[in-house]
């Protein structure tokens, strides 16, 4: 495996701004015990969160070998070997619509101190990992968000939506497909290899969702093998799916949280539920939501075109919350655009402000029939204007272009812009990071 993330040298102007304050910005040295457990604790304290014990941070260390941890540090602080701000950034394969891939940079544990809040440390950090994804040569930068108001600022956008769903149970009866295949309970272990499997293959169907190598913590915890939740891994039940021929299409993860005063009250919180094929989603589905002593079902991180009020008699007993999940940011306009397919034929040239300078130009992007694309600078009167943060709205056709039409940050021809940009999948991002 290459690793130019890990070789390339901390960024030089972030480095010499935080320098001009006392701190340093270094990388942090994922072969040192000391120094992965002093980042570990800081991002475990910047997300208020207890540290972790000294085995569980080695297992951890273990599974980020490969990523690139970044730390600003203070000599002056009573405890100077503990980061005053922390970074955790790797390269991932991003699905695009058309069943492409692209990588893109993974922007994730952004913690600063709160005793060190509110004087730029974040900004520094952050427009650190903008350049060095362009130094990489990656084009987009993504993350989630702890709250939707930090990253706007810095170009990033909304480009994928989850939805939290509460299910009364005794108000359905199943009125979707029947199904032939069978719903078998499996350990973690069993799940490990044959659950990636499905899980990867959902992944190249849908826009917006983020690759978890089988040995990533991102995967791992999906099936109760994440480093420290030995407490909800206790509680956590596996189902996989099987179709008529055995072929395991689908797997779900639970629990159930019981109502000490009604024994028929439980709640069953669907953790995770993963389905290759429409028979899977249905008997997963009606697996759970059919379970004996359970009242109501929850299920967090579901797409926002989930069909199944379509395949219970009652529409109003599913109540849905949602949010934005997936935001990305634009660092490089051809690359970006071209990463994905099209549906329709056009040529349209694309003005894209950028206040960082990246993604900053005019573009003509010409697409094709067979879902190709080609973007070069145009020096043509715009047919578009948009901020580099709507092109990311736009890049996985999440966003309608008339939203963005309505609030400014995109003028021009809206139904135009919708063809160019609609995507038959809608996007999801099936994991937190
Ligand atoms: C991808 C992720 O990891 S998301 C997780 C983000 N981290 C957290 O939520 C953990 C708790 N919060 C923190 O650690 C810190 O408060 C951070 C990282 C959010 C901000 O760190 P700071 O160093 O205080 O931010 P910094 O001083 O660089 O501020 C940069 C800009 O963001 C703004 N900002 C900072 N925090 C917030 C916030 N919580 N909400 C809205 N705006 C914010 C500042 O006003 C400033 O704006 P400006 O430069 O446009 O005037």
């Amino acid at each position: 495996m290459t690793t130019p993330h890990l070789d390339l040298p901390i960024d030089e102007t972030s480095r010499a701004r935080l320098a001009t304050d006392g701190l340093t910005l270094r990388i942090v040295d994922t072969s040192s015990p000391d120094d992965f457990r002093t980042w570990s604790d800081a991002v475990d304290r910047g997300f208020l969160g207890s540290s972790s014990p000294a085995e569980q941070t080695e297992q951890r260390r273990a599974r980020v070998q490969d990523d690139r941890l970044v730390g600003v540090y203070d000599t002056t602080a009573a405890q100077p070997e503990q980061p005053v701000a922390t970074t955790h950034c790797w390269p991932a394969d991003l699905s695009l619509p058309g069943g492409r891939t692209r990588t893109a940079w993974a922007i994730s544990g952004v913690t600063v101190s709160q005793t060190h809040r509110r004087r730029g440390i974040a900004r520094a950090m952050i427009e650190a990992e903008l350049r060095t994804a362009v130094a990489l040569g990656l084009p987009v930068a993504m993350l989630t968000v702890s709250e939707s108001t930090i990253y706007p600022r810095f170009g990033f956008s909304p480009a994928a939506f989850a939805r939290d769903l509460t299910i009364s149970t005794r108000r359905v009866r199943w009125t979707g497909a029947e199904t032939s295949g069978r719903v078998h309970h499996v350990t973690p272990e069993q799940l490990r290899h044959v659950g990636h499997a499905i899980a990867d293959r959902t992944f190249r169907a849908t826009p917006g969702d983020v690759a978890t190598p089988d040995a990533s913590h991102l995967w791992l915890r999906r099936i109760g093998l994440g480093v420290g939740d030995d407490e909800s891994a206790k509680k956590l039940r596996l189902v996989r799916f099987d179709d008529q021929h055995g072929a395991p299409q689908g797997f779900a993860a639970f629990h159930l949280e019981e109502d000490a005063a009604d024994v028929t009250d439980h709640t069953l919180v669907v953790d995770t539920m993963v389905a290759a094929t429409p028979e899977a989603y249905a008997a997963l589905w009606r697996f759970v939501l059919e379970t004996d002593l359970v009242s109501t079902v929850k299920a967090h991180l579901r797409p926002v075109d989930e069909p199944l009020r379509w395949m219970i008699d009652d529409f109003r007993a599913v109540h849905v919350d949602e949010r934005d999940h997936l935001w990305l940011r634009i660092l490089d306009v051809p690359a970006a655009l071209t990463a994905r397919s099209y549906s329709v034929a056009d040529h349209i040239v694309l003005r894209v402000d950028d206040p960082l300078g990246h993604a900053d130009g005019t573009f003509g992007v010409t697409t094709d029939e067979s879902g190709g694309c080609t973007v070069a600078p145009n020096g043509d009167v715009p047919d578009a204007t948009m901020t580099v943060n709507a092109l990311g709205s736009l890049l996985l056709g999440g966003v309608p272009a008339r939203t963005l039409v309505a609030t400014g940050a995109v003028t021009g021809d809206a139904e135009r812009l919708d063809r160019l940009f609609h995507s038959p999948v809608e996007p999801f991002l099936s994991t937190w990071f």
